[in-house]
């Protein structure tokens, strides 16, 4: 793709306003209307869930092309997953041409912002081969930074690190920046080890996600003819989900909007959940203020869920005090209870679920692929998947990541990753030995060694093995093997020429399984035949159904015409390919129309619309996650989360705990969620199925609601915590209170009943359950 590619028309054709406009406002209500037509300047759409922000959106797209004869490529819709883009474009299809649609941009900030670094990324001084690194690419080059810095991964965990990394580039902070500020010691060694980092993923050409963002906005700011450029092609810009974006986001938003200021906002306070990503809130709260003359919409009319759950939904969020009120009324039928379900177990949970989808589906003729089952974090969807499986309910995970995340994809991709980007360290080092060839650990650290010194890229230091010490001739041969074979791989695949498909180049399905050949991983997996092996093959052939899959929407949604396709460099659709599997998201892999049950987190949630919803795991310390329970702010974040939950709710919704719930092995009592608390009785059909359990602790948990005093409330140890004692094993904190100067807690353990603590003297340890994200 030449520089020019963002200003110019994707078609040399004059555009025309197609012929044949339907109407597209019929349908909307008298705000809605305001917001679809109001098409200049600054427009902020600020309303509750369910309110079609998002139809709003998508009307919008078609009516700037059909009533305003805006051409496409002036548009650009920003959305916060890949699907929701998906699904966006293909609702503007209904309306307006395939051709059209097409030729908008739609797309999430991530993805806009890859394409944008690869068609400039000389400025910046990358080549447009970049890699991308996603968390595990991230992970290693971590641990290689602390290796060479030789610091402790125990005092600095690889995740802690990377996290506060990722804030400081949200907050476009690089690691000079970062280390100027830096005044502690904790801080001074995060910014030493992020400067190694930085260092690392500079030197294999690399980016991780938050780079994208930082980058974009430095492109931003050092180029102002880019910039320049990229404002006059997206003149009209539209963001849902606005209360998600970040510092990064906001400053690009701002820099494309800059000289047309036509810049369409929408979104809900009530629904921010990413906080903890770095979004901020601020950014939807200030818009009237960054924009002095932007106008402002509300929708108030719910067309989504029943008078019930919406009433339920906002009297849990009225408990928020961070929050300015909004009206949401609903014209849609009162609808059932919702049922409130306390079982024995996960197990008894997830049958009991099961059984009440079964009978919705019989009953009430609610298809399988409108009902869902969301979760606070991935672990709890185990025992729900087991008994979907166990009765036979089709259902699929909203887990997108997880199957590049396989040992023999990753291998796979990273091999496609060097022959793109050989610079890229972490993805050659990963392959360069797998399968053994003959390249040992110890020439692998020896050509390592030598780059650093000499500041060079492995690859470069590999590519004369005579001179790197030690080598004997068998080891340079292999080294020399490996390299010619990379080469070939480049030239079959048009890397280094502008060869092009037309020119007889490789299709991308078929590299890609020339590459699962030559590089003898197929050969690896197809000798084993133990299950494990053979499932691993058929997950390589899924690569190469996914190549093909890459291969028939890059020609539709990238390139408009056959012959421009066969014009464009074969290595493009590799490059494309990549770009594609480094931003997928957990959400993107389910299919709306598969008929299945989906099972998925609160958080991938956002968004999305279910006839029937149950909540699983509605309790203290999984929601509200344990986290939050010192901070004001993050509990009301859950709230915030539990309130998305409940409002991707149509008709049914079901919120259920479980009396014990098994982590790490060990059964635990729990303690239902104080949310409940907060929903209107009247609301609500309070179903106990779990026989008082194993020892009934339902009153000693609804009244140990808030058990904390006031003085207890700053001690580390928080009411629903998982603790673990020297002797008495896991626990579950119940009780915090202080009395003659002691800290004292109640602590129900799994196998030694409640013990009274006083924690000064307990040895209590914190479990951490921060490992599993909800991504
Ligand atoms: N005027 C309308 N008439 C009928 N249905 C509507 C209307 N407006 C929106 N809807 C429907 O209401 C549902 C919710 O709309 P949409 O998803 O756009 O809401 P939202 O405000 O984006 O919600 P969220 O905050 O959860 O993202 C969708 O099924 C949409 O088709
Ligand atoms: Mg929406």
């Amino acid at each position: 793709m030449s520089n020019d590619a963002f200003d110019a028309p994707l078609t040399d054709e004059p555009y025309e306003i197609p012929s044949g406009k339907r109407n597209l406002l019929e349908g909307l209500t008298e705000p809605q209307v305001q917001a679809v037509t109001t098409t200049e300047g600054a427009l902020l759409v600020l309303a509750g869930p369910g309110s079609g922000k998002t139809r709003v959106i998508t009307s919008r797209i078609a009516y700037l092309m059909l009533e305003c004869g805006i051409p496409p490529w002036n548009i650009l819709a920003i959305t916060f997953t890949n699907k929701a883009a998906g699904e966006m474009r293909e609702r503007v299809s209904q309306v307006v041409s395939q051709r059209q649609s097409d030729a908008a941009t739609i797309s999430t900030f991530h993805s806009l912002c890859a394409r944008i670094i690869r068609i400039y990324s000389d400025k910046i001084g990358l080549p447009a081969s970049y890699s991308i690194y996603d968390s595990s690419d991230q992970q290693r080059a971590v641990k290689r930074a602390l290796e060479e810095l030789e610091i402790n991964t125990k005092n600095f965990p690889p995740a802690s690190v990377l996290s506060a990394i990722s804030n400081a580039k949200n907050e476009l902070q690089n690691a000079s920046a970062f280390e100027a500020m830096a005044g502690d010691f904790y801080t001074k060694k995060i910014a030493q080890i992020y400067k190694k980092y930085e260092s690392i993923l500079n030197q294999s050409h690399a980016l991780d996600f938050d780079d994208l963002l930082m980058k974009t906005v430095q492109l931003f700011r050092e180029h102002p003819i880019v910039l320049a450029e990229l404002q006059e092609r997206y003149q009209y810009i539209m963001i849902d989900e606005y209360q998600d974006t970040n510092h990064a986001q906001f400053m690009i938003a701002n820099a494309l909007a800059a000289r047309h200021k036509n810049i369409c906002a929408t979104g809900d306070p009530d629904q921010s959940i990413y906080g903890w990503r770095g979004a901020n809130i601020q950014n939807i709260l200030d818009f009237e203020s960054h924009y002095p003359d932007a106008q402002t919409v509300r929708l108030e009319q719910n067309y989504r869920s029943t008078k019930t759950i919406l009433a339920a939904a906002d009297a849990l969020i009225q408990s928020n005090t961070a929050r300015k009120h909004k009206e949401l009324w609903t014209d849609n039928e009162q609808g059932h209870l919702i049922e409130c379900l306390t079982c024995r177990d996960s197990r008894h949970e997830a049958r009991q679920i099961v059984q009440e989808f079964e009978k919705l589906n019989s009953d009430e003729r609610i298809p399988w692929g409108s009902m869902a089952v969301f979760y606070r974090m991935n672990s709890l969807s185990r025992v729900m998947e087991d008994a979907f499986r166990d009765s036979g309910i089709p259902y699929q995970i909203a887990r997108g990541t997880a199957f590049y995340d396989r040992k023999e994809i990753k291998d796979a991709i990273a091999y496609l990753r060097t022959i793109v980007n050989p610079a890229d360290e972490i993805n050659l080092l990963r392959i360069i030995n797998t399968p053994a060839r003959g390249i040992s650990d110890k020439t692998v650290k020896t050509a390592q060694a030598q780059a650093v010194a000499s500041n060079r890229s492995v690859i470069e230091v590999l590519s004369q093995p005579e001179q790197i010490p030690g080598l004997n001739t068998r080891a340079i041969n292999s080294v020399n093997k490996f390299l010619d074979q990379l080469r070939e791989w480049r030239r079959l695949i048009g890397l280094n020429e502008t060869a092009t498909l037309a020119a007889g180049y490789m299709s991308l399905p078929d590299f890609v399984e020339q590459v699962l050949e030559g590089s003898g991983l197929a050969t690896f997996y197809k000798n084993d035949k133990s299950d494990p092996d053979r499932e691993r093959l058929a997950n390589l052939s899924e690569l190469v159904n996914s190549a093909q899959q890459f291969t028939e929407d890059f020609l539709e949604e990238f390139i408009i015409d056959d012959e421009a396709a066969d014009d464009a460099p074969a290595s493009q659709q590799l490059l494309g390919f990549l770009e594609r599997i480094a931003l997928v998201s957990d959400v993107d892999a389910i299919e709306s129309d598969q008929g299945s049950v989906t099972l998925m987190t609160l958080h991938a949630a956002k968004g999305l619309e279910f006839n029937a919803v149950a909540m699983i795991g509605v309790e203290d310390g999984l929601l509200p996650h344990e986290r939050s329970q010192n901070d004001d702010n993050e509990l009301e974040e859950e709230r915030r989360l539990c309130f998305v939950g409940i409002t991707r709710a149509m008709k049914r919704l079901i919120l259920s705990n479980a009396r014990y719930r098994t982590v790490f092995g060990q059964t635990m009592p729990t303690m239902k969620s104080r949310f409940f608390k907060e929903l209107p009785e009247e609301l609500c059909e309070q179903i106990d199925l779990s026989d008082g359990g194993f020892g009934d602790t339902s009153s000693d948990s609804s009244s140990s609601w808030g058990q904390t005093s006031s003085s207890a409330r700053d001690s580390k140890y928080q009411v629903g915590m998982l603790v673990r004692h020297p002797k008495f094993g896991l626990g579950r904190i119940q009780q915090v209170s202080s009395s003659g100067g002691h800290t004292k807690a109640s602590v129900a353990f799994n196998q030694y009943g409640v013990k009274p603590l006083i924690l000064e003297y307990a040895k209590l340890e914190i479990v951490d359950m921060n490992d599993d994200l909800p991504f």
